[in-house]
């Protein structure tokens, strides 16, 4: 297969899936803001602000007008941080058309609605919900631009619509691409377990070991199924790659952002200090305070995401956090996996 696939913004993630359809022998042209981004890929083939060391596939075009970069596309990825995804679905909207599939990667909510991405996109574009999907997964762009094995998931209500966005992405060389119906699930899990790893990068920050941080992911990975599944999601999807492979890897690799925002928090730097530095989107942060305000919706609890929730934004000490995780009453651990529904 060889249509034009278009891809919105030129971040990591979007340079990286970038080169995985140039790879799979698709026509790509990517959109930026950036005149001075779009002409280094142009001529040089690298995206050195986003991934710097990289070389990119010579056919991947870049271009700041965003009607050249969809027009006649039979498939538009966006992946936008969440906080931009509106205002971009915005700019996309004139160029969608009835037999587009729009696909996006990106894990977080709107904060002002706790809008997941896709009801964003089903808004802004006034398309059919079965021309949306989600991909997530464990898979950091540093790895995937360099060809490294990578396995994601494809969700949408449409089978046919995750069955082309599977054939569209996935190669036998390094990307395999399983399917899934679960779209509630895919994304919620995919935005909540960036939450865990900033609190796993924060225990790591402290100095704690590895037993506090495998703590950290199960109980962590308890909680966001809990919400998941109070929202809709099915349970199996957290023990998917979506959840708990993705966990898996935020939690414990020196790509992540959100680990490494939670490593510089817990070894005592400011929250401003750690954004200013890091150039990079770190969702985390906003979707601890969406999952704060969607647990209480919910009625459901989720002790480390509130933790995180004091340390994050009202000064509460990290160390002061653990203590008060570590002496919450007594509990028997299957209570909270009997909510879930969890088998
Ligand atoms: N980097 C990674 O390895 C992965 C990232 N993701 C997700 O992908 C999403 C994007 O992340 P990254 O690409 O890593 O972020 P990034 O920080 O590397 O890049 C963000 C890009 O968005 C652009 N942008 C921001 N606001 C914009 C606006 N209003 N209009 C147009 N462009 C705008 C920036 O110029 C930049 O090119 C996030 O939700 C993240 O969680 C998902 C899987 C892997
Ligand atoms: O979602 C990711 C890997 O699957 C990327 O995580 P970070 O945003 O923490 O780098």
């Amino acid at each position: 297969m060889s249509d034009k696939v278009a891809v919105i913004v030129a971040g990591s993630w979007g340079t990286a899936l970038c080169q995985v359809l140039a790879d799979n022998g698709h026509k790509v042209m990517v959109w930026t803001r950036s005149q001075e981004q779009a002409d280094e890929i142009n001529t040089m083939h690298t995206n050195s602000k986003y991934l710097p060391g990289s070389t990119l596939h010579p056919g991947i075009v870049a271009t700041t007008n965003i009607e050249e970069a969809m027009k006649d596309a039979q498939l538009c990825l966006v992946v936008a941080p969440s906080s931009a995804m509106r205002q971009v679905a915005k700019q996309m909207k004139p160029f969608v058309s009835d037999a587009m599939t729009v696909i996006h990667a990106t894990k977080g909510f709107e904060i002002e609605t706790l809008e997941r991405m896709s009801q964003v996109l089903h808004a802004e574009l006034q398309c059919r919900e079965d021309q949306i999907a989600v991909l997530s997964g464990p898979s950091h762009a540093e790895e995937v631009v360099m060809k490294r094995p990578t396995t994601v998931v494809v969700a949408s209500t449409s089978e046919e619509t995750a069955d082309k966005a599977q054939v569209v992405f996935m190669n036998d060389a390094y990307f395999r691409v399983y399917t899934n119906r679960d779209v509630v699930g895919v994304e919620l899990a995919g935005a909540l377990k960036n939450i865990i790893a900033l609190g796993a990068g924060l225990s790591d920050g402290l100095g704690y070991g590895d037993n506090a941080k495998a703590a950290l992911v199960t109980r962590g990975l308890a909680e966001i199924a809990r919400l998941g599944v109070e929202m809709g999601a099915d349970v199996l999807t957290f023990a998917g790659l979506a959840g708990v492979g993705d966990l898996v890897v935020t939690s414990t690799s020196k790509h992540s952002r959100n680990w490494r925002a939670g490593y510089m928090i817990g070894q005592g730097k400011a929250l401003a200090e750690v954004l200013e530095n890091m150039g990079m989107v770190v969702e985390g942060i906003r979707t601890t305070k969406a999952a704060c305000q969607l647990a209480k919706q919910y009625q459901v609890q989720m002790p480390i995401a509130d933790v995180l929730y004091h340390v994050l934004f009202e000064g509460m000490a990290p160390k002061t956090g653990v203590e008060l995780l570590m002496g919450r009453v007594r509990k028997n651990e299957q209570e909270d996996v009997a909510q879930t529904k969890w088998i």
